[in-house]
């Protein structure tokens, strides 16, 4: 995915100005940066949910598809768990869906609620789902808000492994977070976003030498760019 010169308004308020970065095969790129900073409405705007004000956004390859976790579940009242994947499938054409399907529920331990409506389940539980549907189509990119609040120690650990597994495929993903050790762990690249403008790009090392700052941690690059 490539966006240049990306600017986003809401109404006569600009909150993304001039953003240009590339999301390549295989890269897990972390977009960080403190409360209103435009995160959300980037994410928003490359899902086709918002316009954007100027810029391109370019997805290539062939599979046009995305995979995306929202930060707040969004769930059918009416459907179970598993009438959720069947029709996910059949709208994103996924086929022979059962037995991957069979196989995220179980290491999301959502197997025993598989026939379940999710009007009864916890936060923690709707994002599971939200996880599963997402990794379910195995698109070649992915665009992820916020995916470890809420969910507990082993589901966070099952997404991780799921994060290398599609890097690994070749996927692209985008994942929008706030929690840094996590992310300085699993991601090859940062978007440091600050008031709607990128402040820093590029691998740890990167953003170390724009600080001056050698063994920082990527909270530390966080607080001395963002101060
Ligand atoms: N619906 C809206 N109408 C007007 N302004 C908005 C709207 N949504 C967001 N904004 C403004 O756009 C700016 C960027 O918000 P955005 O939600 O993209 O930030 P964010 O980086 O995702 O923040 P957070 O980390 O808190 O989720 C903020 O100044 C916010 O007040």
């Amino acid at each position: 995915m490539e966006v240049e010169k990306l600017c986003v308004s809401y109404g006569k308020k600009s909150v993304v100005q001039d953003l240009s970065f590339c999301l390549e095969e295989g890269e897990l790129l972390g977009l960080i940066g403190p409360n209103g900073a435009g995160k959300s409405t980037t994410i928003r705007v490359i899902l086709g949910l918002m316009k954007k004000t100027a810029g391109e956004i370019t997805i290539k390859g062939s599979d046009q598809r995305y995979g995306y976790v929202p930060e707040h579940p969004i769930l059918y009242d009416e459907l179970t768990l598993w009438e959720h994947l069947q029709l996910l499938a059949a709208t994103h054409e996924v086929p022979n869906f059962e037995q991957e399907a069979n196989q995220l529920l179980e290491r999301f331990r959502l197997s025993s609620v598989r026939h379940h409506l999710p009007l009864g389940f916890s936060k923690g539980m709707k994002q599971k789902v939200m996880i599963v549907l997402a990794f379910l189509m195995k698109p070649d990119l992915y665009v992820i808000d916020e995916p470890f609040i809420g969910l507990d120690p082993k589901a966070i650990k099952e997404l991780i492994q799921l994060l290398h597994e599609e890097k690994k495929r070749g996927a692209g993903i985008l994942m929008c977070t706030h929690v840094l050790d996590t992310a300085e762990k699993i991601c090859d690249t940062f978007l440091l976003l600050d008031q709607g403008q990128c402040i820093a790009q590029g691998k740890l090392g990167n953003l170390r030498d724009q600080c001056g700052l050698s063994d920082a941690s990527l909270f530390d690059c966080f607080d001395y760019l963002t101060s």
